[in-house]
């Protein structure tokens, strides 16, 4: 019999100290003292930055069976009706990460107890909201030891009920860069814009010819969507503006309209600053490789999520989100999924509250598809 309420505990533990990425350190902490009282003769711990991988080891290994748990929060604060809320201000585990490494913890502790023939690689990856963990823990040495030969991570999809697992092969999230852009005019007195040139004036008219890339230039079947998420600008409501600065995301489906986006991007960003006269600052900041699920290993899931009864498992389209899981899935064969947590407010939300009883689906799906892996 294994018991699924420890790993809701420790969710609850986790979901109190969200920190931002590669800043992990008391949820690391959390995560090593938990596995510190686990049975040691089963596994091998390393940590890197502030990630941890765990090897359970098989009893007869012919492969290695990697699970992925990401592991940094967001600067949100939180709104829940939680007793556990965040005790970090400004910062919330608002994308289910608490939820990530929770199931990553009951996998491994499920198959200390109950072993495989193959090896379990249990990773738990910092800073997946930014700058991106996975492609610098994927080219580390601690990494490069124990790469295994297959990968699997979920994600927490509010929309679904508890019970549903969605996934498809092939594409599953967009490729994704984040955008900054730095404007600088020249600032003056409100009553005497003709003296001065106003960078709010210049990012309110960026952000509207941003929005026409998409509309424009972007093939409608493949689609692509630019959203600014911050402004800033300005210091008080009499005085123009001397600079500006925006912050948004990109998101392609093809690699190839990313790159003709940035392009079409730089262009509108040339005309803003000859129409307003001021220099203007690309940055990419963090750009994350579309989730790309291996078509075979993902049919093979979803039918046995259909013959076992494990799951209702549902075909679903491909999401604009981005993952840099896609890292992974670029060098090895695998797939993502989306569990199904049931809450009215969307990932990224201050009020989402997914429910718990998901933890106990993901453990029986994973504990089981993993074990039948191991066997084939
Ligand atoms: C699942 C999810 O919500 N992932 C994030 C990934 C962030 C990517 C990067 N920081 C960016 O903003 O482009 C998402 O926002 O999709």
């Amino acid at each position: 019999m294994f018991a699924t309420q420890p790993f809701i505990d420790i969710r609850r533990r986790l979901h109190q100290i969200p920190e931002p990425g590669f800043a992990e350190f008391k949820t690391q902490q959390l995560l090593l003292d938990t596995i510190s009282m686990l049975p040691q003769e089963r596994i091998d711990v390393k940590t890197w930055r502030t990630g941890i991988l765990v090897k359970v080891k098989g009893r007869n290994p012919s492969k290695r069976i990697g699970y992925r748990a990401d592991m940094d929060g967001l600067p949100i604060t939180e709104d829940t009706s939680y007793e556990f809320r965040s005790t970090h201000p400004g910062y919330m585990h608002a994308c289910g990460h608490d939820f990530h490494m929770s199931i990553g913890l009951g996998v491994l502790t499920y198959f200390v107890q109950y072993p495989i023939d193959d090896d379990l690689i249990v990773i738990f990856q910092p800073a997946e909201e930014g700058p991106g963990g996975a492609k610098p823990m994927l080219e580390s040495e601690e990494f490069a030891e124990w790469k295994p030969d297959c990968i699997f991570a979920l994600h927490i999809a509010p929309e679904y009920p508890v019970g549903t697992i969605a996934t498809r092969p092939g594409i599953l999230f967009a490729n994704t860069s984040e955008l900054f852009i730095d404007l600088t005019g020249t600032g003056g007195h409100a009553a005497f814009p003709h003296k001065a040139n106003d960078m709010v004036v210049a990012a309110s008219h960026m952000v509207t010819q941003l929005q026409s890339i998409i509309s424009r230039n972007v093939d409608p079947l493949d689609s692509a969507v630019i959203t600014i998420g911050r402004i800033e600008g300005g210091t008080k409501q009499n005085i123009i503006a001397e600079k500006a600065r925006l912050e948004g995301t990109i998101r392609t489906l093809s690699v190839d309209s990313m790159s003709k986006v940035k392009t079409r991007i730089e262009a509108v960003v040339k005309g803003i600053e000859t129409g307003f006269d001021c220099k203007a600052e690309i940055d990419y900041g963090a750009n994350y490789y579309q989730v790309y699920n291996e078509e075979n290993l993902t049919r093979e899931f979803m039918d046995w999520l259909q013959q076992t009864g494990a799951a209702t498992v549902v075909e679903c389209r491909e999401a604009m989100t981005g993952e840099d899981f896609g890292y992974f899935l670029a060098e090895i064969p695998g797939f993502m999924f989306w569990l199904g947590v049931d809450t009215p407010y969307g990932l990224h939300h201050a009020k989402i509250e997914p429910d718990e009883a998901a933890i106990e689906v993901a453990l029986y799906v994973l504990t089981r598809y993993i074990a039948w892996k191991s066997n084939k």
